[in-house]
């Protein structure tokens, strides 16, 4: 899935409003991709656009390696999606809900029961859909979405309303989905929850991409630092920098930039007498690497290991960060734009 310059703009109050200003997404096939964003971000247009909810006003969308344009019904036949509150009939069992929407699909109706096996719902498929639990009505969305075996999924918030034993379940499943080949774009304010589930992510805010790559680029070894807890600070301070290491203080302890060779600084320190108490890694998470990309957490006062390029934890990362060189601003809604732009009708 692609997505270059998407652009929609609503009329709001007399106000033009960019809700998505120029995104470029890309997520890899049979990878299970986070697409995140605080509240107003434009999330929910894009998603909307993605399945042919919206039309976009400039930009382009590519699903499995064609434009979307011309070919929604085709596309969308392959792509299974929860995005809003699911709908089912409150007086009929799950099993037979899924039963009516298979047959409406032209599928067999025991595709029915599959799903409801995948989702974990088989002991409670025969329960009126009214005495279904939020969990549990969450789980009977995903089992109409997988009815078509879809290639591609969007999940919006899939971890809302389960119990811990649900979430795990879901976790099991989204992977499992991966590891078939299925691709998933999930959106979630979970942010624990997406570094566990997701292989890559996408951030946005004001409609624009902020910060998009695999987790383990973003948040990995190349950003890392080691925290050293040495007797003499200050000593360890001359000797490390002496040996080209980018070192700053952090109470007693240092912080040294990376987190590549934790056995040289120990060699280096131990040279001069010096002997390590503590040594480990520091990675931010990404709710920290969101909270400051987003403009929600202030970045730290500049201190010796700032470079031009700052990580989102207020240190200085070795290597540039995949985000952009400028600061997003902290609005939480979408940016006015220019009168002169065309103004798109809200969506249907
Ligand atoms: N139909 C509409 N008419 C006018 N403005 C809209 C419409 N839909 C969305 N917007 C505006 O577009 C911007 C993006 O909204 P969107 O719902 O896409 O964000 P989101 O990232 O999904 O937010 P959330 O996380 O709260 O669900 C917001 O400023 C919102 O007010």
């Amino acid at each position: 899935m692609q997505t270059h310059g998407l652009r929609k703009v609503f009329r709001d109050l007399g106000r033009k409003v960019a809700a998505v200003d120029g995104l470029d997404l890309a997520v890899e096939r049979g990878s299970v991709h986070g697409f995140l964003g605080p509240n107003g971000s434009g999330k929910t247009t894009t998603i909307r656009m993605l399945l042919g909810l919206a039309t976009p006003d400039s930009g382009e969308i590519r699903l499995f390696g064609e434009p979307l344009a011309g070919r929604v019904p085709e596309a969308l036949s392959r792509v299974g999606a929860v995005v809003e509150y699911p709908h089912f009939t409150p007086d009929l069992s799950g099993r037979r809900n899924l039963q009516l929407l298979a047959r409406s699909a032209g599928l067999p109706k025991s595709r029915a029961d599959e799903v409801l096996e995948q989702v974990g719902l088989a002991g409670s498929a025969r329960s009126r859909f009214r005495r279904y639990s939020f969990g549990m009505r969450q789980r009977l969305g995903l089992a109409a979405a997988l009815l078509k075996e879809p290639d591609l999924l969007i999940l919006d918030e899939p971890m809302n309303g389960l119990d811990p034993a649900g979430i795990t379940d879901m976790r099991d499943l989204i992977r499992g989905l991966a590891a078939s080949g299925v691709t998933v774009l999930l959106s979630s304010h979970v942010l624990a929850e997406v570094q566990q589930v997701c292989s890559s992510v996408s951030i946005i805010g004001d409609g624009r991409l902020l910060a998009s790559g695999k987790v383990q680029d973003l948040l990995g070894e190349s950003t890392a630092h080691t925290r050293v807890g040495v007797p003499d600070p200050q000593q360890a301070t001359m000797v490390l920098t002496a040996a080209g290491y980018a070192v700053a203080r952090d109470g007693d302890d240092l912080l040294v930039q990376g987190h590549d060779h934790p056995g040289e600084i120990t060699r280096a320190l131990a040279a001069h007498d010096l002997y390590v108490t503590e040594l480990s890694a520091v990675r931010p998470d990404l709710e920290t690497f969101f909270l400051v990309l987003t403009g929600h957490r202030p970045r730290p006062e500049s201190g010796p290991l700032d470079g031009p390029a700052q990580h989102p934890d207020g240190t200085a990362p070795k290597s540039t960060p995949k985000t952009p060189a400028d600061s997003p601003t902290d609005s939480p809604t979408g940016r006015p734009v220019d009168a002169a732009e065309p103004a798109a009708e809200d969506p249907a």
